[in-house]
């Protein structure tokens, strides 16, 4: 079994509590309230700065040069995303600018740039990979399963079920899997735990967001 069909599968248990968070479904059916997607898109702007940090840090550190061109696409086309909340986004929307970062945005970027810098890059690559599969998954089904009315979210489905992104996560997993191939089975042990931390972290970034969450002080 592809090392990328493993751990898609281990993380079913995180992936359908994922599909069935009020966020995902608010998201959906259009009721979600408007101060979650505010924060949830300053969050996400601040979040893809970042990534688009770690996956050039990435590129840097690919062992060939295929990746380095596909890792420093993923980093362009990252920053192009966030360029396009703030043309777009913030001005539909009403959302500030000023931003002060989540705990859990404040942990998952960090998380994501000290594996990239840090960690093994076949790590890293696994590190990242759950940004690129589990919004492909989850717009997917939101797309499908967006009601008739007129959803004020419909710009934000769009970009994720797209067929843009789909090449791209694509890329990103078969990358992952060409990569695993060349590892020990301890180093795919730790890819797949880089997979499962950054999943983990998927939920808790819509869950913040849907409980507006802040620092103690
Ligand atoms: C938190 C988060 N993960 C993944 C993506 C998609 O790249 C995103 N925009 N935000």
């Amino acid at each position: 079994m592809k090392w990328s069909e493993t751990t898609w599968r281990r993380i079913q248990p995180i992936y359908s509590k994922i599909l069935d968070m009020p966020f995902i479904k608010q998201l959906t059916d259009g009721s979600l309230p408007l101060e979650q997607f505010q924060y949830y898109i300053r969050q996400d702007s601040a979040y893809l700065e970042n990534f688009g940090r770690a996956l050039s840090l990435i590129a840097a550190r690919a062992h060939e040069v295929e990746d380095i061109l596909s890792f420093s696409r993923f980093a362009e086309g990252a920053i192009v995303v966030e360029n396009a909340l703030h043309e777009s986004f913030f001005k539909e929307y009403n959302i500030e600018k000023n931003t002060e970062i989540s705990p859990v945005t404040h942990h998952y970027t960090h998380y994501l740039k000290s594996t990239a810098a840090l960690d093994q890059v076949e790590v890293a690559m696994a590190a990242v990979l759950p940004c690129f599969w589990i919004y492909k998954a989850v717009g997917d089904v939101i797309y499908n399963n967006q009601s008739d009315l007129e959803n004020p979210y419909k710009k934000w489905i769009e970009t994720y079920s797209g067929e843009e992104f789909e090449i791209l996560v694509n890329q990103a997993i078969n990358t992952c899997d060409r990569v695993a191939a060349t590892c020990t089975t301890a180093q795919q042990e730790r890819m797949h735990e880089a997979f499962l931390a950054a999943t983990k972290l998927e939920f808790m970034f819509w869950d913040s967001a849907s409980n507006l969450r802040k620092w103690p002080f």
